[in-house]
C-alpha cells in the first residue's frame, strides 16, 4: 500500500519529530510506547537494555504503527513521524536532523549527567543542526523517583551502576534547565504509562505553532494551542490490598439439625410422656402447615389442661386407639439411644392470667385431641430453656401417649433438615406421624426408601428447600412467628433468632447467652452500627461492594464496638483505626484475610440495607453466596 498516503492527503499535517538524549536514558521506550502502544513492567524495563533504534521504516512495514502515527491535535489531524537516534555523543546525527519539526530532548531523572549533557551538548547540537526547529525537554524514567532503589539495583545488577537516591533528580531541576534554554518540560515514564501523551501532543503543539509562522495561509491551524503545562504525576498509591475471598461456608442442610439437638432460642416444647423435646416454631411451621396452623392457633380462650382435668375428676385418661397405637411401650430405649437428651418434664409454671371478676387463673391453652389425633393439648408456660437455663413463655404442646420419642424426632428432623436418615428403625412410625402432620414428602421418602429408590429422596430433599425458603420469605415479611425485632433509627424488622443463629456465628454468639442481647427481644441498633452489623454478617456470608466511603467508616468505627463484644471477632479496635487509615475505595484488608465490599449507594438507608441483609440471612442461606462470589470477582481490581 502507499505508505505515504498522508503527504498527499490534504490538511493533514506530517510532522518530523526527532528524539535525541545520552545513551540509556529511554528514548526508544518513549517512541514505542507512542508508536506502537508497547507497555512494560519496571522489572522488564530494568532487566533489558540493548542500545537500539527505533526502525524509521516501521511506518512502512507495520500497518499499526502507520495507524498510530495519526492523530488530532487541537482539531488538527496529523501523521507524526518519530525518529529515534543514537544516544552516542560521536555519531553522526545530520541526517536526522534534516527536515525535523520538531526536537524531543530527554534525560533521564535517575541520571543527573544526562540532564548535565542537556546543555553541554545536546541543544548545542541542535542549534547547530537545526536552528529553527522548536525543541521540548523530556525527563524519563519518572517512575524511578519513587521506586524502591533497592529492588531497582537489585533487577539492574548486571547492568550499569546502582542508582543512588542523589541521583535522583527532583523535577525542579529539569524544569530550570528548560527555563534556561527557553523550551517547555515534561516527564514520563514508560512502565507507569504517564506522560506519553503530554510528550507527544506537545510536540505536535510547538511543530504546528512553528509551522503556522511559516505557512501563515494554512487556517486549520488556527487553533493550535501553545505547549501546555503536564498535569502533575500523582505518586502511585499503595499497591491494592490483596484479596482473599474465604470459602463460602458451606451450611450443609443437616447442620439445622443441630440446632435440635442444642436447642438455642427454643420457643415450643413438646411433652412426650414425661420426656420434653425442645424445639423452635419458626422451622416447625415453614416446614409443615399443619404446625403452621396449630403455632398459629389462638390460645385466649378458657382452658383447663386435660392432665389436671383427669387428677381432678381421679379418672384415667381416655385411652385414645389410632393406627400410631401399636406398641404400648414409649420407646424409652429408642430415646435413650439417640443424639438428643431427652428431659424429664417438670412443670415450672403457667402463664395464668387472672380474671378478676372470678379470681380464677386463666390459663391460655387449647385442647388439640380432635384438631390433631397425635397432640393432646397446646398452652403457654414458662419454661427454662435447657441450654441457656433461661426462663421465658414457651408454647408447650402435649404429644399423645403412643407416640413415640424415636420417630418423632426423625419426622422433627426431617422438618430442620428436609433429610431422613435411611437407617431410621422406624420407618413405618416415621411415614404415619408424617401422615397425620400432612408431611407428604417425608411419607413419599420412606416409600422410596422401602422400595429400595432412596436415591430419589434427594430431589425431595431440594424440593423441600426451595418450598421452606419461600415460606420464610413470607414470614420474614409479614413477621409472622417473629421473636426478636431489630430497632433502627428509621425502622424496625422482625426477624427470626433461629434463623439468625444458625446462618450467621455473630448472631449465634450473641443470642447465645453471654450477652444481653440473648434474652431481649428487641435490639436497638444504632444507624451506623446497624451498617457494622451488616459488615460483619458480610464478612462471612456475602460479598458486597462498596462505594460510600464515609459510611464505610462509620461502619468500621462501630464495626470494632460490635466486634470487640463478640466471639468470632478477628478484629481489635486500634486494628480497626489502622484499617480505617487504609481506606480505598477496593476496600479493606482485614487480618490479611478478607475483604468487604459494600455497595451502599443502592439503599436508601440503613433499615433498608439491614432489612435486606437479614432477609438474605434468613433465607436464601446458600444460594446467595454463590452469587456474591461472582459479583465480586467482577468488581475486584
Ligand atoms: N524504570 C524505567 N526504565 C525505563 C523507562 N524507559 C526506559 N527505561 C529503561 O532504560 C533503559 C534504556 O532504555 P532505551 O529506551 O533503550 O534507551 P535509549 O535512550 O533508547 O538508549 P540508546 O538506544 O542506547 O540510546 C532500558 O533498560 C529501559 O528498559 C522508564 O520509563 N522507566
Amino acid at each position: 500500500m502507499d505508505t505515504d498516503m498522508d503527504y498527499e492527503r490534504p490538511n493533514v499535517e506530517t510532522i518530523k519529530c526527532v528524539v535525541v538524549g545520552d545513551n540509556a536514558v529511554g528514548k526508544t521506550r518513549l517512541i514505542c510506547s507512542r508508536a506502537c502502544n508497547s507497555t512494560f513492567t519496571q522489572y522488564q524495563l530494568l532487566s533489558t537494555h540493548v542500545p537500539t533504534v527505533w526502525a524509521i521504516d516501521q511506518y512502512r512495514v507495520c500497518q499499526e504503527v502507520l495507524e498510530r502515527s495519526r492523530d488530532v491535535v487541537d482539531e488538527v489531524s496529523v501523521s507524526l513521524r518519530l525518529w529515534d537516534t543514537f544516544g552516542d555523543h560521536h555519531k553522526d546525527r545530520r541526517f536526522a536532523y534534516g527536515r525535523s519539526d520538531v526536537v524531543v530532548l530527554c534525560f533521564s531523572i535517575a541520571n543527573p549527567n544526562s540532564l548535565n549533557h542537556v546543555k553541554t551538548m545536546w541543544y548545542q547540537e541542535i542549534k547547530h543542526f537545526c536552528p529553527r526547529t522548536p525543541v521540548i525537554l523530556v525527563g524519563c524514567q519518572l517512575d524511578l523517583r519513587y521506586a524502591d532503589l533497592e529492588t531497582v539495583n537489585r533487577a539492574r545488577r548486571p547492568l550499569g551502576r546502582p542508582l543512588k537516591p542523589s541521583d535522583i533528580l527532583p523535577p525542579e531541576r529539569g524544569r530550570e534547565v528548560a527555563k534556561e534554554l527557553g523550551i517547555p518540560y515534561y516527564e514520563s515514564s514508560v512502565c507507569d504509562q504517564f506522560g506519553i501523551k503530554d510528550v507527544f501532543d506537545n510536540a505536535i503543539r510547538a511543530a504546528l505553532i512553528s509551522r503556522r509562522h511559516l505557512q501563515f495561509w494554512k487556517s486549520h491551524l488556527k487553533k493550535v494551542q501553545k505547549p501546555l503545562l503536564q498535569a502533575p504525576f500523582l505518586p502511585p498509591k499503595s499497591p491494592p490490598p490483596i484479596i482473599k475471598i474465604p470459602n463460602i461456608p458451606c451450611i450443609s442442610e443437616s447442620a439445622s439439625v443441630q440446632l435440635l439437638e442444642k436447642p438455642l432460642c427454643a420457643d415450643v416444647m413438646f411433652l412426650l410422656k414425661d420426656i420434653q423435646i425442645f424445639a423452635h416454631i419458626i422451622y416447625l411451621a415453614t416446614s409443615s402447615s399443619k404446625f403452621y396452623d396449630l403455632f398459629l392457633m389462638d390460645l385466649s380462650e378458657e382452658f383447663q389442661d386435660t392432665d389436671e382435668k383427669m387428677k381432678k375428676s381421679g379418672k384415667d385418661l381416655p385411652v385414645r386407639t389410632f393406627s400410631l397405637d401399636t406398641d404400648e411401650d414409649i420407646g424409652e430405649g429408642t430415646a435413650r439411644n439417640s443424639h438428643f437428651s431427652l428431659r424429664t418434664y417438670k412443670s415450672v409454671g403457667f402463664l395464668k392470667m387472672i380474671d378478676h371478676e372470678n379470681e380464677e387463673p386463666v390459663v391460655q391453652g387449647k385442647e388439640l385431641s380432635l384438631w390433631c389425633k397425635l397432640f393432646g393439648s397446646i398452652h403457654k408456660e414458662i419454661v427454662a430453656n435447657p441450654v441457656m437455663q433461661r426462663k421465658r413463655p414457651m408454647s408447650v404442646v402435649k404429644v399423645d401417649h403412643s407416640v413415640q420419642p424415636g420417630p418423632f424426632l426423625a419426622v422433627l428432623k426431617f422438618l430442620y433438615s428436609g433429610q431422613l436418615d435411611e437407617s431410621e428403625k422406624d420407618l413405618m412410625r416415621v411415614a404415619q406421624i408424617a401422615e397425620i402432620l400432612e408431611v407428604f414428602d417425608l411419607r413419599m421418602m420412606v416409600e422410596n426408601i422401602m422400595n429400595k429408590e432412596a436415591f430419589m429422596n434427594k430431589e425431595i430433599t431440594k424440593a423441600f428447600h426451595v418450598r421452606k425458603t419461600n415460606r420464610m420469605k413470607e414470614c420474614l415479611y409479614k413477621g409472622t412467628f417473629s421473636d426478636v425485632t431489630f430497632k433502627f433509627d428509621d425502622g424496625a424488622i422482625n426477624t427470626h433468632k433461629p434463623f439468625l443463629i444458625f446462618s450467621c456465628e455473630w448472631m449465634a454468639a450473641m443470642f447465645g447467652g453471654s450477652f444481653m442481647e440473648s434474652s431481649n427481644d428487641e435490639i436497638f441498633v444504632v444507624i451506623y452500627s446497624c451498617f457494622a452489623f451488616c459488615l460483619v454478617f458480610s464478612y462471612k456470608y456475602s460479598y458486597v461492594s462498596i462505594s460510600h466511603l464515609h459510611v464505610y467508616r462509620m461502619a468500621l468505627l462501630c464495626y470494632t464496638k460490635i466486634v470487640t463484644i463478640s466471639k468470632s471477632v478477628i478484629l481489635t479496635e486500634q486494628h480497626a483505626v489502622q484499617e480505617m487509615s487504609k481506606i480505598s475505595v477496593s476496600g479493606v484488608d482485614i487480618d490479611g484475610e478478607v475483604i468487604m465490599y459494600l455497595e451502599l449507594a443502592q439503599f436508601h438507608n440503613a433499615h433498608q440495607l439491614a432489612a435486606w441483609c437479614l432477609h438474605h440471612i434468613c433465607t436464601n442461606y446458600n444460594i446467595i453466596c454463590s452469587k456474591f462470589r461472582k459479583e465480586i470477582k467482577a468488581t475486584s481490581p
